[in-house]
């Protein structure tokens, strides 16, 4: 049976990077996914401006949604205080296991923990069973139509605490547009964009910054 995109992916990391050593693996999946196979992780362009905003905020909890093979958790986990964690949601088994080996190959399974599940089922379970107080960091890189409900939704289940820090990829492509006018459009979010451009290629593309206010 033929491997797929993400295995492949996988294989040349397992092949080519340094075990123990995150950066490598950052570095390997770019070098696959610019010269031989396009694939959405979120790139080392956008990636640095991923890098900048984790190093400002500094959070001890952090959650992504769409964790895809697990680059950015690993490009977020590399730079996590002792202590400090990330807990990544991925729904779709064959990617929670690609990310999980991916994760566990950079060595930085002992900062990240993946939550199999759709996001509007796991998000209502971090208090409790996942004994999350509040975040203070959320990158959202899942399906572009969810930004907006699962931002509302992280609202409701009492997750936000004045100054949590939400970033956004992809606000101009493929684009996020209700998440924009919902963030920019509201008194609890204080909202930045970043410019940038489409991991792999000269397209436009941007990050949204934007941080609850309580
Ligand atoms: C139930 C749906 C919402 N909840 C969810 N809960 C948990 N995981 C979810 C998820 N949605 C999606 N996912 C997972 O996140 C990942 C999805 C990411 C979606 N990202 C994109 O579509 C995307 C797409 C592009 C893109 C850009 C140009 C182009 F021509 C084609 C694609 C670039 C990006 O940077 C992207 O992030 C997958 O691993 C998917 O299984
Ligand atoms: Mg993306």
């Amino acid at each position: 049976m033929n491997q797929s995109k993400e295995q492949r992916i996988l294989n040349f990391v397992l092949q080519n990077a340094v075990r123990g050593d995150p950066s490598s693996v950052v570095d390997t999946i770019d070098k696959y996914c610019s010269e031989k196979e396009w694939a959405m992780n979120v790139g080392n362009e956008k990636g640095k401006i991923l890098d900048k905003t984790v190093e400002e905020v500094s959070p001890s909890v952090v959650l992504e949604l769409g964790t895809y093979c697990g680059y950015s958790a690993v490009r977020i986990a590399r730079l996590l205080k002792p202590g400090a964690h990330l807990l990544t949601v991925e729904f779709n088994p064959k990617f929670a296991a690609i990310a999980k080996q991916m994760i566990e190959f950079a060595g930085v399974q002992d900062k990240v923990n993946i939550l199999e599940g759709p996001s509007e089922e796991i998000i209502p379970q971090l208090k409790k069973k996942h004994e999350v107080n509040t975040l203070d960091f959320v990158f959202l890189d899942h399906w572009k139509d969810r930004y907006a409900p699962d931002t509302i939704l992280l609202q409701e289940c009492n997750l936000l605490r004045k100054g949590t820090v939400l970033l956004a990829d992809n606000v101009i492509f493929p684009g996020a547009p209700e998440f924009l006018k919902y963030v920019r459009n509201n008194p609890h979010f204080q909202c930045t964009n970043y410019p940038s451009h489409l991991e792999y290629m000269a397209v436009q593309d941007a990050m949204e910054k934007a941080v609850f206010l309580g």
